[in-house]
C-alpha cells in the first residue's frame, strides 16, 4: 500500500453527480438568493466559514481522531450488521484467525532460525529446522486461505451496505416536506451527503474492516516481538506516530477543503448542465450566452483549483514530513536492536526473528495507519450522511395514519392523526398565511375560499399573486403558516399527507417529462406496466382520450411503450403540447375527487385547449375542479372565481357578477377580450369580443 496511494486526493469536491438534479429550480434558487449578495462578485469564492463544523476540524489532532475512531467504528459495524450479520461475523472471526497464524509463524520461525544458527554441519542444521519450516509453511497458507475467506466476506458486505445508505438517502429525500426543498442549507447538506457521504458507507465499512485487519497483525507481531524482548515492543510504536500525524493531517486538509468548495462545486453542476444539456442548446446559442457561461464557469473553475492546488502543496509537505520522520524511527528501531545484539541481550536467531516481526509488525502498522486515517476521514463524510439522513427523517411529515377502521373528522380526538374522508362535500380555505422558506414575505397573506363539491371554481390574477402557492395548500403540499385548510371539518394539518395526495389530481404549471415510456407518463403513481399481449388499462385509455395524448402516441413507433427520451437510443422526443397532453392525461387518469389543473392548457394548440375546457367545463367525469389560468374567457363558466392580488383575495363571485362590480376581473378581461377582438373583423361589437375570447 503505497504513501501515493494514501496521500492520494479522492473525490472530495468534484465527484460529479446525476446531471439534472438540480436542473432549473436550483438555478432559480441560486438566482433569488445572489440579490442580496455584494456586487463585486460572487461571495462564495471568498468565504470558506459557511460551515460551522470548520473552526472544530482545523483543531482536530492526533488524539481527537483517536477518540472519535471508536463511534466510527462503532457505526461502521452496526451499519454493517444490519447489512448482512453473516457476512459480518465471518469477516471479524475470520480476521481474529489470521492474526493467530501469523503469530504463529512468526514464533515458529524462531525454531527454524534457532537450528540454522546453532552448531554443526550444514546438512544436520537444515534436518533439525525441517520441522519448524513445515509448521511455518503450514501456518503461512493457512493464513493465506483464511485471509481469502476474510476478503471474500468483506468484498460481499461491501454491495449490500450500499444498497442500505443509498435506499435510506432516497426514502427520505422522496418523503421530506416540499419546504424542506425549498431551504438552501438543506439543499447543501443533501448535495455533501448524496455525492459524497453515501459513498463513504460502503467506504467506512471497508476501513473499518481494515482498521481491524491491522490491529490484529500488529497485535499478532507485537505479541510475538514482547515475547522475543519487551524493549522491542515500544521501539515499534514509535515508528507509527509520525506517519499517523501526517496521514490524519492530510485527511483533515483534504475534508476542509471539501466543505469549503461544496457551493463551488453545486454552482459548476448546474452551470455545467446548463452547457451540456441538450434541453437548453438552442437558447443558449439564440440569446449568445456561450461566453457568459463559460466566463461563469471559469471563474468558478480557477477559484477551485486555486484551492486544490494550495492543498496539494499543503499534503506534499505534510507527506514529507511523515515520511522523513518515519525513516528516523525505522533507523532508530534497528539501531536499538543491533545494540541489544552486541550486548548480548538478546541471541542471533531471536535478532532475526525480531526483524521479521518488526518489518511484518511495520506492514501491519502502515496499513493500520492507513486505515485510521480513511476510516476517519471517511467517517467525516459518513458523519455528513448520518446527520442529513437524520435530519431529512426529522423533516419527513410524522402525522401517522390511525389504526385500520378508526374513524376520522370530528369525533377524533385532539392532537392524534385522523384519516380523511374519500370525499368531501366543500374544501374550506381560512384564513391562510404562507411563507415559502428564506423568503422575506408572505406569498399568501390571510386568503380564505370555498369549494364545494361538483364545482369547477377558478383562481385568476397576475403572476406572482399567489395562485399556485393557494393550490399547493389545497393539495397538501405545504401547511399554512396560520389558517387553515379544512376537507370538510378536517383540517389537513391533522391528516398523513399520504391521504391528501390520494385524493388530489394535480396537472401543474412545472410538470416533469418523465424520462420514461408514454404508457407509465400516464399511469405512474398507480398504474402498472401490462405484460406483453395483455390489453391496455381500459382507464389509462380513456384518460388519454379525453387529454388527446391518444393523438401522441399513435404518431409514437411504440405506442404506449414508446420511451419518452431522446437520450437513450430508440427514445422518442415531443413538442411542449404533446408533453403537456401527456401531462394532462396523468391528472385524468388519477381517481382522484379533487382535479387541480395549474395553467393546464399554456402549451396546448387552440382546438385542444378549447377540448380540454370543455371537459372542465362539464366537470370532468364528476370531479370538483380547481382551475387556475390566465385565459379568462376559459373561466366564464366557473361556478365561482377567486381573484387574487398580492396574497390576498381581492375579489370573488361569477363571471357576471365579476363583470359588474368593475375591478380587477373587468379589468384583465376586457384587455384580453380586446387584444382577440382587434384581431378580429368584429372588433368594436364588445359583445362579439366576448364571444372570440370565450
Ligand atoms: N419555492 C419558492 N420559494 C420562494 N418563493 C416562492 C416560491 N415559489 C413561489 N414563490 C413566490 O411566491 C409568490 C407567489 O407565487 P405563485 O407561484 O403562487 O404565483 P402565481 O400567482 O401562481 O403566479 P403565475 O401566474 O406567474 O403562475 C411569488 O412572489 C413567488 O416569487
Amino acid at each position: 500500500m503505497g504513501t501515493r496511494r494514501r496521500f492520494a486526493g479522492r473525490t472530495g469536491s468534484d465527484g460529479r453527480p446525476d446531471g439534472r438534479r438540480d436542473g432549473r429550480r436550483g438555478w432559480r434558487r441560486s438566482r433569488r438568493r445572489r440579490v442580496d449578495r455584494p456586487a463585486s462578485g460572487l461571495p462564495e469564492l471568498a468565504a470558506v466559514t459557511w460551515h460551522a463544523k470548520n473552526r472544530e476540524l482545523a483543531e482536530t489532532g492526533l488524539v481527537t481522531v483517536a477518540r472519535r475512531l471508536p463511534a466510527v467504528l462503532v457505526q461502521a459495524a452496526r451499519l454493517a450488521w444490519r447489512a448482512s450479520p453473516l457476512d459480518t461475523a465471518a469477516t471479524v472471526a475470520l480476521n481474529l484467525v489470521a492474526g493467530i497464524f501469523t503469530a504463529f509463524w512468526l514464533l515458529a520461525a524462531t525454531g527454524v532460525l534457532t537450528a540454522l544458527f546453532s552448531a554443526g554441519p550444514t546438512p544436520d542444521r537444515v534436518r533439525d529446522a525441517l520441522p519448524s519450516l513445515a509448521l511455518v509453511a503450514g501456518a503461512v497458507a493457512l493464513r493465506s486461505a483464511v485471509q481469502a475467506g476474510a476478503g471474500w466476506a468483506q468484498a460481499r458486505l461491501e454491495p449490500q451496505v450500499r444498497r442500505l445508505a443509498e435506499l435510506r438517502l432516497y426514502e427520505a429525500t422522496t418523503a421530506v416536506h416540499l419546504a424542506a426543498l425549498d431551504d438552501s442549507d438543506f439543499l447543501d447538506d443533501l448535495q455533501r451527503a448524496q455525492t459524497r457521504g453515501m459513498t463513504s458507507a460502503p467506504r467506512v465499512v471497508r476501513q473499518a474492516v481494515d482498521v481491524l485487519t491491522g490491529v490484529v497483525g500488529m497485535v499478532a507481531a507485537a505479541g510475538t516481538l514482547g515475547v522475543l524482548h519487551p524493549l522491542l515492543l515500544p521501539l515499534l510504536l514509535l515508528t507509527a506516530v509520525p506517519e499517523g500525524w501526517a496521514s490524519v493531517r492530510s485527511a483533515r486538509m483534504q475534508y476542509l477543503t471539501m466543505l469549503a468548495l461544496v457551493e463551488v462545486a453545486r454552482r459548476k453542476w448546474i452551470l455545467s448542465d446548463l452547457m451540456v444539456e441538450r434541453e437548453h442548446a438552442a437558447e443558449v446559442r439564440s440569446f449568445t450566452m456561450r461566453r457568459f457561461l463559460l466566463d461563469q464557469y471559469d471563474r468558478q473553475a480557477a477559484h477551485q483549483r486555486g484551492v486544490e492546488l494550495d492543498l496539494a502543496r499543503r499534503q506534499t509537505v505534510a507527506r514529507v514530513s511523515g515520511d522523513l520522520l518515519k525513516g528516523v524511527a525505522t533507523g532508530g528501531v534497528y539501531v536499538a536492536l543491533g545494540l541489544m545484539l552486541w550486548q548480548g541481550a538478546v541471541p542471533l536467531a531471536v535478532a532475526g526473528t525480531a526483524v521479521l516481526a518488526i518489518r511484518s509488525g511495520q506492514s501491519s502498522l502502515a496499513n493500520l495507519v492507513f486505515a485510521v486515517n480513511q476510516c476517519y476521514e471517511e467517517g467525516l463524510y459518513f458523519g455528513d450522511y448520518l446527520s442529513f439522513c437524520e435530519e431529512a427523517e426529522r423533516r419527513i411529515p410524522s402525522r401517522a395514519l390511525p389504526p385500520a377502521g378508526a374513524a376520522g373528522g370530528a369525533g377524533a380526538g385532539n392532537g392524534a392523526a385522523v384519516r380523511l374522508p374519500d370525499d368531501f362535500a366543500r374544501i374550506t380555505v381560512r384564513d391562510a398565511v404562507f411563507t415559502y422558506p428564506g423568503a422575506e414575505t408572505p406569498s399568501l397573506k390571510g386568503v380564505s375560499l370555498e369549494v364545494r363539491k361538483g364545482e369547477v371554481v377558478a383562481l385568476v390574477g397576475e403572476n406572482g399573486s399567489g395562485k399556485t402557492t393557494l393550490a399547493k395548500l389545497m393539495a397538501g403540499l405545504y401547511d399554512p403558516d396560520a389558517g387553515e385548510v379544512r376537507w370538510d371539518d378536517v383540517a389537513l394539518t391533522r391528516v398523513p399527507q399520504q391521504e391528501v395526495w390520494e385524493r388530489v389530481a394535480v396537472i401543474a404549471q412545472e410538470y416533469t417529462h418523465w424520462p420514461m415510456t408514454a404508457r407509465q407518463n400516464i399511469t405512474m403513481g398507480r398504474g402498472r406496466d401490462p405484460g406483453p399481449g395483455e390489453e391496455e388499462d381500459p382507464d389509462m385509455l380513456a384518460a388519454s382520450r379525453a387529454s388527446g395524448a391518444d393523438e401522441v402516441v399513435d404518431g409514437l413507433a411504440h405506442r404506449y411503450g414508446t420511451l419518452l427520451d431522446r437520450r437513450f437510443k430508440g427514445g422518442a422526443e415531443l413538442s411542449g403540447g404533446q408533453w403537456q397532453r401527456l401531462a394532462v392525461a396523468r391528472g385524468f387518469y388519477r381517481d382522484a375527487p379533487l382535479l387541480i389543473c395549474d395553467e393546464p392548457t399554456a402549451a396546448l394548440d387552440a382546438r385542444a385547449e378549447h377540448q380540454l375546457f370543455e371537459r372542465i367545463r362539464t366537470h370532468a367525469d364528476g370531479r370538483t375542479v380547481l382551475l387556475i389560468t390566465h385565459r379568462l374567457a376559459s373561466v366564464r363558466h366557473a361556478d365561482r372565481i377567486y381573484v387574487l392580488e398580492h396574497g390576498t383575495v381581492v375579489e370573488e363571485g361569477d363571471h357576471a357578477s365579476l363583470m359588474a362590480r368593475d375591478g380587477l376581473y373587468a379589468e384583465l378581461y376586457s384587455l384580453q377580450a380586446a387584444a382577440y377582438g382587434a384581431a378580429g373583423p368584429r372588433a368594436r361589437d364588445g359583445r362579439a369580443a366576448g364571444r372570440a375570447a370565450g
